[in-house]
């Protein structure tokens, strides 16, 4: 069964007198230990859809179950709760703590939760052995995206969200992140989500979906694998 199963969403902003669909009837299916990479033009819905998939946002209309949460029907705190519990974020600007090291990034982020990995042994698995005293301003873009990513699967979400990650990184540094989540997605089975605007990054998905006008234009599987 999918992680996700996301029917007919529609995301409808008011702006004044004016409505924008920034969702139009999505429907697909996610699934776990895969890398599922979201693109389309700017505007086209990809952020709505991510932020809806991560709980910081809901449907107008339609339906969203993930890991058996109908995402839908959450109050605020059970929305908090989903969030907290099985959703990992990564953000372009890696959104890490100036003051804390590395390790302490990590561990802040997954504090009370119960079955966490330890700080170290997650920041190992992501080549960062030897850095878990390091702050913030002493690592290098791709290294401070790695924490990042650290901190976001250490609590062993069963998604994990990645919103641009590479876009504040240069090509090489970035091919590096895309390798490290598609490693991660398939290591921690987690459902690795990325929006990017980078279609070349579609060649290390297991799955491309596709959005134009907030409707899925074509959702593809990439690898000879998994067709
Ligand atoms: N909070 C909001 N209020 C009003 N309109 C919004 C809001 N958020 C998004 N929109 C509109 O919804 C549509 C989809 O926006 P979204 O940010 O999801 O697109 P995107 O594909 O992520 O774009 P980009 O690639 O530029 O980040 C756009 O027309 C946008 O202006």
């Amino acid at each position: 069964m999918a992680l996700i199963a996301a029917r007919d969403v529609r995301r409808v902003y008011r702006t004044g007198n004016v409505d924008v669909r920034a969702l139009d009837g999505v429907s697909l299916n996610i699934e776990s230990g895969q890398l599922t990479t979201i693109v389309g033009p700017s505007g086209s819905g990809k952020s709505t859809l991510l932020n809806i998939l991560g709980g910081t946002d809901q449907p107008t209309s339609g339906s969203v179950v993930c890991d058996g949460v109908e995402i839908e029907n959450l109050s605020e705190a059970g929305l908090t709760k989903y969030r907290r519990e099985r959703v990992g974020f990564v953000f372009q600007f890696y959104n890490l703590i100036p003051t804390l090291t590395a390790a302490e990034n990590v561990g802040i982020a997954c504090r009370g939760i119960k079955g966490a990995i330890e700080p170290s042994e997650i920041l190992e698995t992501l080549g960062l052995a030897g850095r878990e005293r390091s702050f913030p301003h002493e690592l290098s873009g791709g290294q401070m995206q790695r924490v990042a990513i650290a901190r976001a699967l250490a609590k062993r979400p069963a998604l994990l969200l990645c919103d641009e990650p590479t876009g504040a990184l240069d090509s090489k540094t970035g091919d590096e992140v895309m390798r490290t989540l598609r490693q991660a997605a398939e290591t921690s089975n987690a459902a690795v989500v990325v929006v990017t605007h980078n279609e070349g990054y579609s060649r290390l998905a297991d799955r491309v979906v596709r959005l134009r006008d907030g409707k899925v234009s074509t959702a593809r599987r990439m690898l000879e694998t998994d067709i």
